[in-house]
């Protein structure tokens, strides 16, 4: 029997951030873009996804992100079923990702502070709690100078640090990124990858989506490999 004096009240943490359980995702009128792919992250892993285009990189990610819902097997989330959840969950899931992408979605007309800002904003942070987290972000990604700038006055090595701030504002467990260095030279990649290994440093979980084969390479993470929606190597 065990003595309840030896167990510690911990909340319960899943060491096993994601896990894929053989996968399949259909498109309606298109072929197999995810075919029975099993493979799981631990807690504040970094891996790449790799691939040919149409592999099935952006499908993959999507299916975590509850974009799309796949056709078999099953995507647990933090231990969560997400071929169960109802829509009115999604919102809630995703406040567990950081989702980054390669054309950086900022909102042009919104300053650097506001789109930062926006995530809190709609999680409903007071005022005072909004400008301190977002100072504090936009320090992290070396941007704390030009929170009042407009999105198109800076560089896309910058605009990127805005949509990793606007990312990781929420503190998400597990950051997403697609291409996310697509837009840049090999310097700024480099520099951009380098702030994902700082947030896997305090226990972030990363999968970064990329062709970018010399890239991976120099960065010696795990490698997930996707052929025609196979998982060739993981
Ligand atoms: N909404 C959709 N409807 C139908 N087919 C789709 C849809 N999205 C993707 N596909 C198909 O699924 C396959 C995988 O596409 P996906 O975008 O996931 O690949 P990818 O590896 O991200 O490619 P890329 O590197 O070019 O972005 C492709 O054959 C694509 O044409």
């Amino acid at each position: 029997m065990q003595n309840s004096l030896s167990t510690p009240y911990l909340p319960k943490i899943n060491r096993i951030m994601l896990k894929f359980d053989h996968v399949s995702k259909r498109y309606p009128d298109a072929g197999d873009a995810l075919l029975d792919v099993t493979f799981h992250l631990q807690r504040g892993e970094f891996a790449f996804l790799t691939g040919h285009s149409g592999a099935g990189k952006s499908t993959l990610l999507k299916l975590i992100a509850v974009m799309e819902r796949c056709s078999r097997g099953q995507v647990l989330l933090d231990g969560q079923n997400l071929n169960k959840a109802s829509d009115r969950q999604i919102p809630y899931i995703r406040r567990k990702l950081g989702l980054i992408f390669q054309d950086y979605k900022l909102l042009q007309d919104r300053t650097v502070f506001d789109n930062v800002a926006l995530p809190l904003v709609v999680a409903g942070y007071s005022h005072f709690d909004i400008g301190r987290r977002v100072r504090a972000a936009l320090d992290k990604v070396g941007l704390l100078g030009k929170e009042k700038k407009l999105p198109q006055t800076l560089s896309g090595g910058e605009q990127q640090r805005v949509g990793i701030a606007r990312a990781v504002i929420n503190k998400p467990p597990l950051i997403l990124a697609d291409e996310p260095t697509g837009n840049l030279d090999p310097e700024l990649s480099s520099e951009i990858m380098k702030l994902f290994e700082d947030f896997q440093q305090v226990g972030v979980t990363v999968l970064i989506a990329t062709h970018d084969i010399a890239l991976v390479e120099r960065m010696g993470h795990r490698v997930l490999q996707l052929d025609h929606g196979r998982l060739v190597a993981s």
